[in-house]
């Protein structure tokens, strides 16, 4: 009855209701009060997209997965940023769940301040409080799964987002979290919508994905086609399909050489 979405779900609310218990709301606005500055994290995106007519990326930095295992042994987020960052990346994605993506929070800020790229933290949210938490730890951008949230706490987690001066990367993964997301991001202009390729539920990847649910993405709002992206043929697909961002982790993860593998993928 219990797939792996739910699985992490359950064990994300233990983890944050006994960090709300060791830290107050006022005690973590504090700390995200004394973060370094949001850097614009679609406007990055936004303005490499105006440049080059392609999809600006996203590089995520991703040690492991429920669905893959270890995907890199030799992990350390300061190196891989940097790589990123020089092969062309235009932000940086990066894991900080521990139980299934062996991520940490300290990567966040280790990765953040070894480059100048914006930094969206990829958490699991389900609950506002770990909005400021998440600015307290220099992210610049959160991520809201819709399939996580209903609609009440994913205009909460948006709003919190806008408040601390964030962005938002709002994912999706059918029709009807797609319909949700345009409501929810109804009447503004700053709207970052992500298609994810792969099921949080199955790890099904298709990037047909990407092109069912662009259609169905609200004008002005800039798309993000996310997971299962290796080859230069794939990028092409998605950018066909109108993605003006990607995110990328596991192919780019997987390479000894993780800058000309940027390079590469961006070629
Ligand atoms: O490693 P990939 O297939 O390139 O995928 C990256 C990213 O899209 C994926 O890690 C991801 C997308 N949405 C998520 C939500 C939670 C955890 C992970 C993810």
């Amino acid at each position: 009855m219990s797939d792996v979405l739910d699985r992490i779900a359950a064990y994300k609310r233990e983890e944050v209701a006994a960090r709300k218990a060791a830290a107050s709301q006022d005690a973590v606005e504090a700390r995200a009060n004394e973060a370094s500055a949001p850097r614009g994290f679609r406007a990055a995106l936004a303005q490499r997209f105006a440049e080059t007519g392609r999809p600006a990326l996203i590089a995520e930095i991703k040690k492991a997965s429920p669905s893959k295992g270890l995907i890199r042994p030799d992990f350390d987020p300061p190196l891989l940023a940097q790589a990123y960052e020089r092969g062309g990346a235009s932000c940086l994605s990066v894991l900080t769940d521990g139980p299934s993506f062996q991520g940490d929070d300290a990567y966040l800020g280790a990765a953040r301040a070894a480059v100048a790229l914006p930094c969206l933290r990829k958490e699991f949210l389900v609950d506002a409080w770990q909005v400021a938490e998440s600015r307290a730890l220099g992210a610049d951008c959160i991520l809201i799964i819709m399939d996580m949230v209903d609609d009440a706490l994913a205009a909460e987690l948006l709003a919190e987002a806008t408040r601390w001066g964030m962005d938002a990367l709002i994912e999706t993964h059918d029709a009807d979290e797609m319909a949700r997301a345009a409501k929810l991001v109804q009447g503004r202009d700053d709207a970052m919508i992500g298609v994810n390729n792969r099921s949080l539920r199955t790890f099904e990847v298709d990037l047909a994905t990407t092109e069912q649910l662009a259609a169905l993405s609200p004008t002005g709002a800039l798309l993000v086609a996310e997971s299962g992206l290796f080859t230069p043929q794939d990028v092409a697909r998605v950018a066909e399909a109108g993605a003006r961002a990607l995110l990328v982790g596991e192919s780019l993860m997987r390479q000894a050489d993780v800058e000309a593998a940027t390079r590469a993928l961006l070629a």
